[in-house]
């Protein structure tokens, strides 16, 4: 397992102004990691930036790609790297922090190797939240945020999108050892819990709990 602080560069390879401590926040639609994600934030010193939350408030800032974005979430598909990590870099220079937890994020390939090649940003671990179809599927059609992607029809692409593009991202960080794969399919306070674990107490650094994790990275942790 390699160390959190380790060799971010950026573009030009030069050192990175800072090396900021990115979590990347995976799992199927309606797995539970906004919900998590706003835990961890009142737990741990984190910053939550959801990649859909960014893409629908540029939506609602009537940008120049606010129609092609709002075309993409409807279909389920994925919006091109470059608009999203731009929204991504923007708010995490705006935060003033240094700790991400980035949710949604990289949802392909695409996006995985465009955020490295621009940021230099290795996660210093992966969350993914497992949990099957049919949970996930009824948490969707309760969820009642007017979200125009939460209707049968949509939800049924971002289910194909998640097996066919996410995936493979999660098995690529599971291939380093960093994947922290929790079960997702229980009560929010059961899910916390482990995911607390993952975490650390209060003032534990992620670095720590990151390395003695990676005995786990194979298994459900529950
Ligand atoms: N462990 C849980 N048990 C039951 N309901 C849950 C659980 N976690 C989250 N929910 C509910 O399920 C819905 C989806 O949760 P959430 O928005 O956190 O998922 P998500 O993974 O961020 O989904 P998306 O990818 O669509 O943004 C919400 O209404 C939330 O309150
Ligand atoms: N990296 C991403 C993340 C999201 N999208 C689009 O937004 C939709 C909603 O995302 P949630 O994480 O809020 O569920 C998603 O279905 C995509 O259309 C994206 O393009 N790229
Ligand atoms: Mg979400």
């Amino acid at each position: 397992m390699g160390s959190v602080e380790a060799t971010n560069k950026d573009a030009n390879g030069s050192p990175a102004e800072k090396n900021p401590t990115v979590v990347f926040v995976l799992g199927g639609p309606g797995s539970g990691k906004g919900t998590q994600c706003a835990n961890i934030v009142d737990n741990f010193k984190f910053t939550h930036l959801s990649a859909g939350d960014l893409l629908r408030a540029e939506i609602k800032s009537g940008s120049e790609n606010g129609t092609m974005i709002q075309n993409m979430i409807k279909e389920g598909k994925i919006v091109p790297s470059e608009v999203t990590i731009k929204l991504l870099q923007k708010a995490m220079k705006e935060s003033g922090n240094d700790k991400f937890l980035i949710d949604g994020f990289p949802r392909n390939e695409e996006n995985r190797a465009a955020f490295e090649k621009v940021t230099g940003i290795e996660p210093a671990f992966v969350l993914y939240f497992d949990c099957p179809e049919e949970e996930m599927e009824r948490r969707l059609l309760s969820r009642n945020q007017g979200r125009e992607d939460d209707n049968i029809e949509t939800i049924r692409k971002r289910f194909k999108v998640f097996l066919e593009s996410s995936l493979p991202v999660i098995n690529y960080y599971d291939a380093k050892g960093k994947v922290r794969k929790i079960n997702a399919a229980r009560s929010v306070e059961e899910v916390f819990e482990t995911v607390k674990g993952i975490f650390g107490s209060k003032n534990e650094k992620v670095i720590s709990v990151s390395i003695a994790c990676s005995v786990v990275s194979h298994f459900v942790i529950t």
